[in-house]
């Protein structure tokens, strides 16, 4: 006999049970907006410390997904935990894809950066360590005594990227980060912010329009169906990383692609 599927438990186990390894929990996810129903009892394990891209088709309801988990979007039912920790209890960052109204244009780089941490309880110096501690990661070149409008699009939504990291977040959303940057940018800070991730090990959602930026970031790619969404398929990636453009012209990365797309597909056409 078939092992019981987790949504075939009854409820109240339902809600409590979870594979090892597992960081985000959603459970009986309900979304409607306007009558239309995005999500239905929707339920999703996100692993821990891996980088999560979704994929789907228009309007399928991939920031609406993101934005629910991260507490920015109320669920009309259902429940969401972070290693069985409530949103509440739970460190997270976000980076918008419009880094135009995320970052504030009043402060210099570098207040921008440290604004979160003003909302920890840390001495003035921890605060110090941790911004210097993240610049390192990162590793770049960049004037942090200057204002947003004194910098390109591409080093605001660096700005924003770090400031969303300086808090040390265990799960990080990230909605379309690149959508708006020119390609050679969008390179440089996909390689930049993997690097940083993978090190830290935070937990990351991504969502993004672009299956091979999507697949190139990913551990594993979370395809969706159309509304009322569930999930299509779960992909893993399990290339070397750092991952590059070249990455993008490998045998498993194309293999994966084929596959994202056959499914990506056959949702379009339904
Ligand atoms: N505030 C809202 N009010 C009404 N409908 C909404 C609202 N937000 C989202 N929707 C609808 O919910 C569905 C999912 O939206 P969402 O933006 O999450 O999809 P998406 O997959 O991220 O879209 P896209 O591919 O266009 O970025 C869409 O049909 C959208 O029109």
């Amino acid at each position: 006999m078939a092992a019981a599927s987790p949504s075939a438990k009854p409820d109240k186990d339902r809600y409590r049970w979870f594979p090892p390894g597992t960081h985000i929990t959603v459970r009986g996810l309900t979304k409607r907006f306007e009558g239309t129903t995005v999500y239905e009892n929707f339920d999703l394990d996100i692993p821990k410390g891996k980088i999560v891209s979704v994929f789907g088709p228009n309007g399928c309801g991939k920031s609406t997904l993101i934005n629910m988990i991260s507490g920015i979007l109320p669920v009309d039912a259902g429940q969401i935990l972070f290693d069985g920790k409530s949103l509440a209890e739970t460190r997270i960052g976000y980076v918008f894809q419009n880094y135009r109204e995320a970052v504030f244009p009043w402060s210099r780089a570098i207040d921008n950066i440290r604004y979160p941490l003003r909302f920890l309880d840390m001495t003035a110096r921890e605060r110090d360590d941790q911004v210097e501690k993240l610049l390192a990661s990162f590793d770049v070149q960049l004037d942090l005594s200057r204002y947003p409008y004194q910098m390109s699009g591409g080093q605001q939504q660096l700005v924003s990227i770090m400031r969303a990291l300086v808090v040390d977040p265990e799960v990080l959303f990230l909605d379309e980060p690149f959508s708006a940057l020119d390609y050679e940018m969008t390179l440089f800070l996909r390689e930049k912010l993997q690097k940083v991730l993978v090190e830290r090990q935070v937990t990351t959602m991504l969502v993004s329009h672009d299956l091979d930026e999507a697949i190139a970031m990913a551990d594993e790619v979370l395809l969706l169906t159309k509304k009322p969404t569930r999930i299509a398929e779960r992909i893993m990636f399990g290339a070397a990383r750092p991952r590059d453009e070249d990455t993008t012209l490998g045998a498993d990365f194309i293999q994966v692609k084929a596959r994202s797309l056959e499914i990506f597909r056959n949702e379009v056409r339904k």
